[in-house]
């Protein structure tokens, strides 16, 4: 059989477990993501340790042992658990002979892969520049200085360091101003949507979970437009990069903004996280938080648990939450099913998704009050505002002007006082 597939470039894994209960889980997610980068991992090793060695990450004997172990099984590449610091991964590529990725790099050059819009791109950008500034060193310049030899030319490996941190100091500059020219006009939707009363739902959880599915599942259900306004799927880690915003009309008048945006993982590089800030704004807005768990993956609390870390980090607090469990028809258990405030369910399952929009309805709209008002003819514009931002029941035109039954929000309440009918 002839096998077209390029071969895969073979890497070897390996990280520094300094007591860490949840070590086990890293280095599972540390292979994830390599495979995630088009590598194969060959194969693995940890050392138990007090602490991290300052120039080497690893002792020496562990060095030793990992480039014995990864030269037989051929790796070129020795990926690590941890962010290294510049002088641990230069010392490691001399000592091991291999390309040496920590875990940040990794994670950004997936990202890099994955971006597929202007801002997507100019995020994972800014961030790389970010990671690459304090990495550059004056001895990757050795090249100048010893070609000059002699004393005298010393200066030369430094001032080109100096370049070198200009020219990307500049890059950095440049691309957050290209930044902020995307993210106002993203503003300027968003603030019109803050502006309107209807509620925001949004999908959040780890990366492949299913939120993409569900977002179009409900749009196969509710939304006018349909097929039209579904996002990309696929079955591997960090899919979507960017928010897709959607409407979804439901049943008796009840709309909602549903967005579906980046996946989690754990120990998410600091500096991505603060470049994606715009993107994750509207998670930060949200009314109701849908944290969308893989309910088959046998980590899943630890997925569950690295969703609230990421959530901490880029400061959403305080906002309401469904857990959702999906990808139920890959396990045993019945769905779709309600357990309290979450839900079992299963993404590519129309009931599951009516079920998901029941509960939803729900939450979102729990506390808005029933009101029966009587708007005169001449009140069009009232009518409209309510038409756009609560949900009409009943809408009867009789002689006495407009008679109607909606669920309003809390906040409209005192707008629609002197309409209310007394008859609650
Ligand atoms: N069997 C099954 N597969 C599902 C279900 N939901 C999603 N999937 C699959 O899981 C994979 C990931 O789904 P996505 O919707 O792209 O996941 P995501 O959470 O948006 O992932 P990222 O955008 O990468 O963070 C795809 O292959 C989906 O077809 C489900 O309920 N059952
Ligand atoms: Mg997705």
């Amino acid at each position: 059989m002839i096998d077209n597939q390029p071969k895969k470039t073979k890497a070897y894994i390996a990280g520094v477990n300094l007591n860490d209960p949840n070590f086990d889980y890293y280095m599972t997610e540390l292979a994830n993501l390599t495979e995630a980068d088009n590598m194969e991992v060959v194969g693995q090793s940890y050392q138990n340790a007090e602490s991290i060695v300052a120039g080497t990450y690893f002792g020496v004997g562990k060095i030793n042992e990992i480039r014995t172990m990864a030269q037989g099984l051929k790796a070129k590449v020795l990926v690590l658990n941890d962010e290294l610091t510049p002088v641990q991964i230069r010392n490691l590529e001399k000592l091991t002979k291999m390309r040496v990725i920590d875990r940040t790099e990794l994670i950004l050059e997936i990202f890099a892969s994955r971006a597929r819009t202007k801002q997507a791109k100019l995020q994972v950008q800014l961030a790389r520049l970010q990671y690459e500034l304090p990495r550059l060193h004056p001895s990757e310049n050795n090249l100048d200085q010893q070609r000059g030899g002699g004393f005298a030319n010393r200066g030369a490996g430094e001032s080109k360091l100096e370049m070198n941190r200009r020219t990307i100091g500049k890059q950095i500059s440049a691309i957050k101003k290209e930044l902020k020219a995307v993210a106002s006009q993203e503003e300027i939707k968003s603030a019109r949507r803050n502006q309107s009363r209807i509620p925001k739902v949004a999908l959040v959880g780890y990366t492949n979970a299913g939120k993409s599915t569900t977002m179009n599942g409900l749009l196969k259900e509710f939304s006018k437009e349909g097929s039209d306004k579904e996002v990309f799927v696929k079955n591997m880690l960090f899919a979507t990069l960017d928010t897709s915003v959607r409407r979804i009309d439901l049943k008796d008048n009840f709309s909602f903004i549903l967005s579906d945006t980046v996946g989690f993982i754990s120990k998410l590089p600091h500096n991505l996280v603060e470049s994606f800030k715009a993107t994750l704004q509207e998670t930060k807005d949200a009314d109701l938080l849908i944290n969308v768990v893989d309910a088959s993956d046998p980590n899943m609390v630890q997925m569950i648990r690295t969703t609230q870390n990421v959530l901490d980090e880029i400061g959403v607090k305080g906002i309401p939450m469904i857990t959702a469990y999906n990808k139920a028809d890959k396990t045993d258990r019945n769905y779709p099913q309600i357990e309290g405030s979450d839900i079992l369910y299963s993404a590519i399952d129309p009931k599951s998704i009516k079920l998901l929009a029941d509960l939803i309805t729900k939450r979102v709209f729990s506390n808005y009050e029933k009101l029966n008002l009587n708007l005169p003819l001449s009140a069009g514009k009232e009518l409209a505002y309510l038409h756009e931002n609560a949900q009409v029941l009943s809408e009867n035109y009789e002689e006495d002007g407009v008679h109607i039954e909606a669920n309003i929000a809390p906040d409209d309440q005192s707008r629609f006082e002197k309409y209310l009918v007394n008859n609650r």
